[in-house]
């Protein structure tokens, strides 16, 4: 197994710096024997999240963190999450638990799993490689981006392991679509999750300030090297790389028929990912949709559409079990894993987290994050009276406006 971390006592340097390549940071205190100063000082994802937002380069940490405009819908993910209360009870014998669950008929450890994020390699070296071996480890699924800065081989080659889903953008051309489906077929991934809420992309001012392009030793590995159009992401118009290319390849005039021709095109269960509303929930039912996520794209795409955990509710009463209902967006905590989950999610998924465990830590990173997250949803659950995911019901969380009304 590769690891950034790089082992050298030199004595006086406080912590992480930057690698001189500026490719992710190295960890240059702790002798390879301890257990390196990082696992025991970063603690929570909050930890990691100001550690990378540190030794991050401006691009990528912008790239990485921002929501669309002004950021409204990006704080009401987190606070949106922490005005529901979990509601615990005692004496239910907490003394055997466990996490296990199962998504798409796959056995995880654990009720959360890995979002897409594109462009892993600006976090570490490694990058998704990384990210998805950490997955393997804990036991739970991976999702890798279309967009990704590791191929679709590679990451079966590197995780083979690892339950792994593959994230689809539909290409104007659909012969390159059509082949990224294929490919991730026979690469052994289990799901295909369809992006349907980037028809056109959103405005993140931080990238237009940068004029963000990607560092000139990364592509995106699932096209060709030499391919300038789909392998690459430049600015020519003098404005954010990425609306360039979404501009220029990604077909915005997808409809439901598309979500058909995909699904004939396929014998892998199709997830909608980033259906917000009741509607668009049934219409993907019925287009053969074997699982709904429920997301707003990590407040990327539209300000001020829902939080995701309030989108969830109307979701998940729409569906009415009919197919399994998944959701991301400002989860960070044990403790709103659990929440999600009492309100109906079967997965939760984390996008960013996996970013700072990344920058800080490669591999050994991306770990301790599930880790934490891990430990924390077994404290909340030893702590509320749930020894499985079962126990998990919708009267264990009770939104804050209750206690106001009685
Ligand atoms: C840096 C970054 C890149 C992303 N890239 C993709 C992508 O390539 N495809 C996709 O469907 N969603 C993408 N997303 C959205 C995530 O899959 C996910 O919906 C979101 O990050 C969840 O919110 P969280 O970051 O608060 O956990 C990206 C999000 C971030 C932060
Ligand atoms: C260069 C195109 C990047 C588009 C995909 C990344 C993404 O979804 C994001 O939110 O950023």
């Amino acid at each position: 197994m590769r690891s950034h971390i790089r082992c050298e006592l030199t004595a006086g340097q406080s912590g992480l710096t930057q690698s001189p390549r500026g490719l992710g940071p190295l960890l240059t205190r702790e002798p390879c024997s301890k257990k390196s100063a990082m696992s025991s000082s970063l603690v929570c994802v909050q930890d990691y999240e100001e550690q990378a937002t540190k030794i991050l380069p401006r691009n990528a940490l912008d790239y990485y963190r921002s929501g669309a405009t002004r950021e409204i819908t990006l704080q009401e993910n987190k606070d949106a999450i922490k005005r529901w209360y979990i509601r615990p009870r005692f004496l239910r014998d907490v003394s055997k638990r466990s996490m296990q669950t199962t998504v798409l008929g796959h056995t995880v450890n654990v009720p959360f799993g890995v979002a897409p994020t594109a462009m892993q390699r600006m976090a570490t070296p490694d990058g998704e490689s990384a990210n998805a071996r950490a997955a393997g480890k804990i036991g739970t699924v991976f999702t890798l981006s279309t967009i990704a800065t590791t191929s679709i081989e590679e990451i079966a080659s590197e995780a083979p392991d690892t339950l792994r889903f593959f994230q689809l953008y539909i290409y104007k051309d659909r012969a390159v679509t059509a082949s990224l489906v294929k490919r991730a077929e026979a690469a052994g991934f289990s799901a295909l999750v369809l992006t349907v809420d980037a028809p056109h992309f959103g405005i993140r001012l931080a990238d237009l300030r940068n004029k963000f392009t990607l560092p000139p030793h990364l592509g995106m590995a699932n096209f060709q090297t030499g391919d300038e159009k789909s392998n690459r992401v430049n600015t020519s118009a003098g404005g954010s790389g990425i609306n360039e290319y979404v501009k220029s390849l990604f077909d915005p005039s997808l409809t439901w028929d598309d979500v058909a021709w995909l699904k004939r095109l396929t014998h892998l269960p199709i997830v909608l990912k980033g259906i917000l509303t009741a509607e668009d929930a049934l219409l993907g039912l019925k287009a053969g949709a074997t699982g709904i996520w429920v997301s707003n794209h990590g407040a990327r795409q539209v300000d001020g559409v829902p939080p995701s955990i309030e989108a969830l509710s109307e979701i998940i009463k729409a569906v009415d079990g009919r197919c399994e209902v998944y959701v991301d967006g400002g989860f960070s905590e044990g403790t709103d894993i659990f929440k999600a989950l009492a309100l109906g999610a079967r997965m939760v998924f984390l996008g960013r987290p996996l970013l700072w465990g990344l920058a800080c830590g490669g591999e050994e990173g991306a770990l301790n994050i599930l880790n934490i997250l891990k430990g924390e949803l077994d404290s909340t659950m030893a702590l509320s009276g749930c020894a499985s995911i079962n126990d998990i019901t919708k009267d264990m969380v009770i939104r804050k406006d209750h206690y106001s009304r009685l």
